[in-house]
């Protein structure tokens, strides 16, 4: 069984903060790889000041250099939004895998809007990574309320895979502030660098090559 972390996001751009969490997920929670799930567009997020998909796919590339993470857009291909979906078809499609949910604590704390949130917990852990500005909210999140009986010591991290489902965990690691909105403010035309189509690999066994626009 491969150890897959999973770090959905909209990468828009992608930036330290990403590698950063994601060099945590790996150590923390002994992972042998994480995949950057580029999301087509966030459910709750209404598109405006997103940047094509394939520019915020380039940035995640660049931005994942020299980890093991893998960076997909394989959202677009399964034809999925919604995380719930997602994780539904990931998990039938690669059998082999144990996947683990990994999320900032900015999302904890939105978490209770995610269609059938409850299920995506009963369907993977989740590691939760701390964020400056985000501790008391996360704490406090809505969702919160149903999830912190599911809560497993930080210390136990590495045997995520024996976790009774539900399980969260939080990690509380040094912090990192970027922010994909402070990184746009700067530079609005950030994904100009980043222009045209984009390959990808399907995941599965890395044969087949699509285009995306
Ligand atoms: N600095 C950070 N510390 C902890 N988690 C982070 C950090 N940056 C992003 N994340 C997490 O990475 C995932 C993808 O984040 P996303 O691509 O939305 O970046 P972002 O900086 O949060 O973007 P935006 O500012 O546009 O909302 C989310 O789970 C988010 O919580
Ligand atoms: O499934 C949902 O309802 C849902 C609602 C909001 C966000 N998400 C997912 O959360 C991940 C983080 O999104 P973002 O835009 O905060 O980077 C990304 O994979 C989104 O698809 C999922």
């Amino acid at each position: 069984m491969t150890l897959t972390g999973l770090l959905g996001g909209s990468f828009n751009p992608a930036h330290r903060g990403h590698r950063k969490i994601s060099r945590q997920a790996l150590d923390a929670l002994g992972l042998d790889e994480i995949w950057w799930l580029v999301s087509p567009g966030n459910p709750l997020k209404t598109g405006e000041g997103m940047a094509p998909l394939s520019a915020r796919f380039a940035s995640a590339r660049t931005a994942a250099r020299g980890l093991p993470i893998r960076v997909t857009a394989i959202e677009r291909q399964l034809g999925t939004r919604y995380t719930a979906d997602t994780l539904k078809a990931l998990r039938r499609r690669f059998p082999d895998r144990h996947f683990v949910w990994l999320m900032g604590a900015d999302n904890l704390a939105q978490f209770h809007k995610w269609k059938d949130w409850r299920k995506i917990a009963r369907m993977v852990p989740i590691a939760v990574l701390a964020r400056p500005g985000y501790k008391d909210d996360a704490q406090a999140a809505r969702a919160m309320g149903w999830l912190r009986r599911f809560v497993r010591p930080a210390g136990q991290a590495r045997h995520w895979t024996k976790w009774r489902l539900p399980a969260l965990v939080l990690l509380d690691l040094p912090l990192d502030p970027t922010s994909a909105t402070a990184l746009r403010a700067a530079r609005p035309g950030w994904h100009q660098k980043f222009p045209g189509t984009f390959q990808t690999t399907a995941l599965r066994d890395g044969v087949t090559r699509r285009r995306l626009r």
